[in-house]
């Protein structure tokens, strides 16, 4: 527990960071990867397993908690981590990237976003002060500012107008923060693969001033080439003593080459959905475990992983959880899955700390090209 919200630079290797980001819940080693817990759970997990994967940090959606159970019916049960029963660090997001994605009939003004509920249909209004509020209902440790991003490919018009709504709203965002100690938020840089909207937005958010900056506006479509060299030019013009979040991102490789252009945090949907998909990602590659090639074979799906999935069970037995549907199946493979990108995260760390950095990245990438075995 630390009573003042900041971010130590412990170590650097070319352009990867080491960190460390202190919370009112307890400090986040960086690089980091944050599990998703979308309705207040990491689906198909207990939060004391999420702990054991090695997560330090859990995202919790704005968007779908506001609708179900409330955050005021939240605050009034003490808030989201006693809620779910997570006493460490929790980012919530701002809502406004999941209404344009899940809601039905949006409306976006310059005050915010009206939307129906994908739930009931009952009409919501979204603005840069309700979703701080909100945020600060569920009592999260970063509050995430509302901003809108756009679809890609989109024309830079269309994107420079979305940044530029969304630094207005940044601003709203911040008015209505409730500065705590241990509590922080992040602006989000938007900006498309525009390189001067990208500069604009970061100096404009700077200007504001935040405890953190997100990468908003990639993993939507642009793919990883353009997501890289983005990466490329936004990182080196943002602050260096704050804490740089890539929204939404990603596979493996997605995170080793944002790590290598300076990036510290990162949250995806990807291990927790393909746990309940039936693929696996270890570190030959993703494994698709409804593939009758596993029927009879009695490895486990990685024999160098300490994971529970791993050190009890066959892929035969995986195989016929798949194909049984049986619930297990799902726990076993979130499990395995999150326990793998916390190792890649453990493993960047190290490599870090070490100034091993280049070797980690050409032994990752040597392992997945001979793929699984
Ligand atoms: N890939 C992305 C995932 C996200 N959750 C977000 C977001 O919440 N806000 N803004 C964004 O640009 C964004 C991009």
């Amino acid at each position: 527990m630390t009573d003042t919200f900041k971010f130590e630079l412990l170590g650097t290797d070319g352009k990867a960071r080491r960190g460390r980001v202190h919370t009112a819940h307890g400090a986040i080693n960086t690089p980091a990867f944050m599990p998703v817990g979308t309705a207040a759970t990491v689906k198909a997990m207990m939060p004391e397993s999420v702990a054991e994967t090695g997560a330090e940090i859990l995202l919790g959606n704005t968007y779908h908690l506001m609708l179900r159970p409330g955050a005021e019916r939240i605050e009034k049960l003490g808030g989201l981590h006693k809620f779910m029963n997570w006493d460490k660090p929790i980012l919530t997001d701002s809502g406004g990237f999941q209404v344009m994605s899940l809601a039905q009939l949006r409306k976006i003004t310059e005050d915010g976003v009206r939307f129906r509920s994908h739930i009931d249909g009952a009409y919501y209004d979204l603005t840069p002060e309700s979703s701080t509020e909100i945020q600060r209902q569920l009592d999260a440790d970063i509050t995430m500012c509302f901003d809108e991003c756009p679809a890609l490919p989109a024309p830079k018009e269309r994107v420079n107008e979305a940044m530029q709504l969304s630094m207005r709203w940044a601003r709203r965002s911040r008015e209505a923060f409730t500065h705590r100690p241990g509590y922080g938020q992040f602006g989000i840089v938007q900006g498309g693969t525009e390189k001067d909207l990208r500069e604009e937005s970061v100096e404009k958010l700077t200007e504001i001033g935040f405890e953190g900056y997100a990468i908003g506006g990639l993993a939507v479509g642009e793919g990883q080439e353009l997501m890289f060299s983005t990466l490329d030019f936004t990182t080196p013009v943002m602050p260096t003593d704050k804490p740089r979040y890539l929204m939404g991102v990603g596979k493996p490789d997605d995170l080793v080459g944002a790590v290598a252009r300076g990036v510290d945090m990162f949250d995806c949907v990807l291990p927790s959905r393909s746990g309940r998909t039936a693929e696996a990602w270890t570190r030959r590659g993703s494994v698709n475990l409804r593939n009758a090639r596993h029927k009879d074979d009695p490895r486990p799906l990685d024999e160098n992983c300490t994971c529970p999935c791993c050190k009890n069970y066959s892929r035969a037995y995986l195989y016929h959880l798949t194909k049984t549907k049986e619930i297990l199946g799902l726990m076993l493979l979130t499990w395995h899955n999150l326990h793998y990108y916390q190792e890649l995260m453990a493993g960047m760390r190290t490599a870090i700390e070490e100034e091993t950095f280049d070797k980690f990245v050409v032994d990752f990438h040597a392992l997945r090209e001979q793929g699984d075995i």
